[in-house]
C-alpha cells in the first residue's frame, strides 16, 4: 500500500502549514464561530480544541487525510477481529474486554465475549471470597494486602487506575482496611519497599505477566515466593500466590495452581490490557468488583462512541488527527499531558507506554521505511506541580502542544474559612489560565504599557501561539476514569492508522533484552568462575570490569523490609 505521505491530502496539509502560520492563535480565538465548531460534548465530557493552530479548513483537510488512510475501514477491521497486528498475526480486541455480556465480538470465527465474562465472573467470585475472608491464607488469616508483580503493560495501567480511584469516596469506602501495592522494578529496593510493613500471613501476591517470561517479573515472583515459603512453608504458595497470564502452562510450571490463574488472550496487547484480568483482578481485590465494573462500562461507552460517531463528533478521532497535524505537519514532536488532578498523577506514565510503544516505529505496516517521523514524545505531570517545574520551557522555550485535563467536581472538596475560592477552584483557576497564557502570550507593546524596564522586555515577552487542547471531565469516578483511558487508547490507534504503521507490536524492546542476556551470562561467569570480561567493546568492558571489582564484596541475600526511619 502507498505511504500516506504520498497521498494528495498529505501534500495539501503540507502546503496548508504556511496559511496557518500566517494567523496567530490570538486571532484564531477571536472568531467565535470557529471556536464553537471546535467543541465536542459527549456524556458530559467536553473537548475544546479551539486553541489548536488550526482553522475549520485544517480539520476538513485532516478528514480528507483520514479518508486517504482508510481510517474508518481500519477501525472496523479492528472491531471485527481481523489480524491487524500483522507482524504477530493477531487480532487487536481490547474493546472486547469491556463489552457487555450480550455483545458479539469475533476473533478467528469465535465470539470472544463469553470467555471474557467467564474470567470476569471468576474474578468477581475470587475477589469477593478474599475480601469477605472466606479465602484465607495458610495460617487461617484473611488476606487484606495484595502485592501485584508486573512491569510495563502489566503494571502501568493498573497503577494509573488504582491511583485515580484512591480519591473516589465509593472506592475509598470499599477499600477500607486493605492495601494494594505494585512491584515492578527488578531493583531489590523495590522488593524491599513493597514488603515493608507487610506480613506474609496476610498477603496475597498476584503475578501478572502476559508472557510469564519477562525476566524482571519472574525474578520478583521467585523472590516473593521465597518470602512466603520461608515464612509459612512451601505449601503456603497455593494460598498466597495467584497469577494473571495468557501462558497458563508456564504459570503451572512456576508452581501456581492453574485454578488460581486468571487468563487473558493473545489478542490483548500488554499496554492495552488494563481492562483484562491484568487490571481487573488486583483492582477488584482492592475495591470490589462492582467498582471496577463501572470502570469497564466507562471504557465501553467510549468504544461505542469511537465506533459509531462521525469524525466531526468523535473525540478519539479528532484528538488523533490533531496529534498528526502537530507532529507531522507543524513539526512539534512532543506532547505534554497535564491533568489538573493529583489523582491522575500516573496517567502520563501510562500513556507514555501506550503511545510511545505503539507508535514509535520506523517502518510502515508493510515494512517500508517511513520518510517521516512517526510517534510522539509524551510526558506530563499534574498541574499545578508542573507549572513550577517545566512550564518555563513550554511558555518561552520549545513549542509543545499540551493536553489540559480538568475535573469539574473534586472528590475531596475543601473550602477554608476566610478564603475567596475553594481549593479546587484555586486548582481550576490555573487549568483555565494556562491555555490562554500559551495561546495569547504577551507582547513587547503590552509590557511597554506596563512600564517594564526596556532591558527586561525581551525576557518578559511571551510569543504565544502555542497550541493546547482542553478536556473537562464531570468527575473522577470509576466510570469516567474508564472513559479517559479509552479516549487515549483510541486516539493512539488513530494516529497509527493514519501513519500506516503497526501500533500493536513492539519489536523495538527486544534488542536491549537480548544484550542484557549476554551481560547476565558474563556477570555469572565472572562471579562464579572468575572469568575476565570479554566479547564487549572497550567502553562496556571497562564499565563491567569496574562494576564487578567494586561489587565483589557485597553480600547477597533475600531483600528485607526497609527499616522504619
Ligand atoms: O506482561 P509481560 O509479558 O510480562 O510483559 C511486560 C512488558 O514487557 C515487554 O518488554 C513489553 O515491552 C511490554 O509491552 C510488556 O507490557
Amino acid at each position: 500500500m502507498a505511504l500516506i505521505s504520498d497521498t494528495q491530502p498529505w501534500k495539501d496539509l503540507k502546503a496548508h502549514v504556511d496559511d496557518i502560520n500566517k494567523t496567530h492563535l490570538r486571532d484564531l480565538l477571536s472568531d467565535d464561530k470557529r471556536c464553537q465548531s471546535m467543541l465536542v460534548d459527549f456524556e458530559d465530557i467536553l473537548l475544546d480544541y479551539s486553541r489548536q493552530q488550526a482553522a475549520p479548513e485544517t480539520i476538513h483537510k485532516l478528514f480528507q487525510l483520514a479518508e486517504a488512510a482508510s481510517l474508518k475501514e481500519k477501525i472496523n477491521r479492528m472491531y471485527s477481529g481481523e489480524h491487524i497486528n500483522s507482524t504477530e498475526n493477531r487480532s487487536v480486541l481490547h474493546v472486547a474486554l469491556r463489552a457487555s455480556r450480550d455483545a458479539v465480538i469475533q476473533s478467528d470465527g469465535k465470539n470472544v465475549v463469553p470467555e471474557v465474562w467467564n474470567v470476569l465472573d471468576k474474578i468477581q467470585e475470587f475477589s469477593e471470597r478474599v475480601r469477605n475472608g472466606s479465602w484465607v491464607g495458610a495460617r487461617g488469616k484473611a488476606l487484606k494486602d495484595v502485592v501485584a508483580i508486573g512491569i510495563g503493560g502489566s503494571f502501568l495501567g493498573p497503577l494509573f487506575v488504582h491511583t485515580a480511584l484512591q480519591t473516589d469516596p465509593e472506592a475509598i469506602e470499599s477499600a477500607r482496611g486493605r492495601q494494594l501495592r505494585f512491584l515492578a522494578n527488578v531493583d531489590p529496593i523495590d522488593v524491599a519497599r513493597n514488603i515493608t510493613g507487610l506480613n506474609p500471613e496476610t498477603t496475597l501476591v498476584v503475578v501478572v505477566s502476559k508472557t510469564f517470561t519477562t525476566a524482571e517479573t519472574m525474578l520478583n515472583a521467585r523472590t516473593l515466593r521465597e518470602w512466603i515459603s520461608s515464612a509459612l512453608g512451601p505449601s503456603a504458595v497455593a494460598k498466597h500466590m495467584v497469577a494473571v497470564s495468557t501462558n497458563l502452562t508456564l504459570v503451572e510450571k512456576f508452581g501456581i495452581d492453574p485454578n488460581n490463574a486468571f487468563a487473558f488472550w493473545d489478542w490483548v496487547g500488554g499496554r492495552y490490557s488494563v481492562c483484562s484480568a491484568v487490571g481487573v483482578l488486583p483492582l477488584s481485590l482492592q475495591y470490589g468488583f462492582s467498582v471496577i465494573e463501572k470502570f469497564l462500562r466507562g471504557a465501553s461507552s467510549i468504544d461505542q462512541h469511537f465506533y459509531s460517531q462521525p469524525f466531526e463528533k468523535n473525540i478519539p478521532v479528532l484528538l488523533g488527527l490533531l496529534s498528526i497535524w502537530n507532529v507531522s505537519f507543524l513539526g512539534y514532536p512532543a506532547r505534554a499531558i497535564l491533568p489538573y488532578s493529583q489523582a491522575l498523577e500516573k496517567f502520563a506514565p501510562h500513556i507514555q507506554q501506550v503511545s510511545m510503544e505503539s507508535n514509535g516505529k520506523g517502518v510502515s505496516i508493510d515494512g517500508v521505511p517511513l520518510p517521516f517521523e512517526a510517534g510522539e514524545i509524551d510526558f506530563g505531570e499534574p498541574g499545578t506541580n508542573g507549572q513550577h517545574s517545566f512550564y518555563q520551557l513550554i511558555h518561552q522555550g520549545r513549542v509543545i502542544p499540551c493536553d489540559f485535563i480538568g475535573v469539574v467536581k473534586s472528590q475531596q472538596p475543601v473550602f477554608l474559612k476566610g478564603e475567596v475560592v475553594s481549593n479546587h477552584d484555586e486548582l481550576m483557576s490555573n487549568y483555565f489560565a494556562q491555555p490562554d497564557a500559551l495561546a495569547y502570550g504577551k507582547t513587547a507593546d503590552q509590557l511597554q504599557k506596563e512600564n517594564v524596564s526596556p532591558h527586561l522586555i525581551p525576557h518578559k515577552t511571551f510569543s504565544g501561539n502555542r497550541p493546547s487542547l482542553s478536556l473537562l471531565l464531570p468527575s473522577l469516578n470509576a466510570y469516567n476514569i474508564g472513559k479517559l483511558l479509552a479516549i487515549y487508547e483510541h486516539r493512539i490507534a488513530v494516529e497509527g492508522f493514519i501513519w500506516g504503521i503497526n501500533s500493536f507490536d513492539q519489536w523495538g524492546v527486544e534488542l536491549g533484552k537480548s544484550l542484557a542476556t549476554q551481560v547476565r551470562k558474563q556477570l555469572n561467569a565472572s562471579r562464579t568462575k572468575g572469568e575476565q570480561v570479554q566479547g564487549f567493546n572497550f567502553s562496556t568492558t571497562t564499565m563491567l570490569t569496574r562494576y564487578l571489582q567494586a561489587s565483589s564484596d557485597v553480600p547477597a541475600d533475600l531483600p528485607t523490609a526497609l527499616p522504619k526511619i
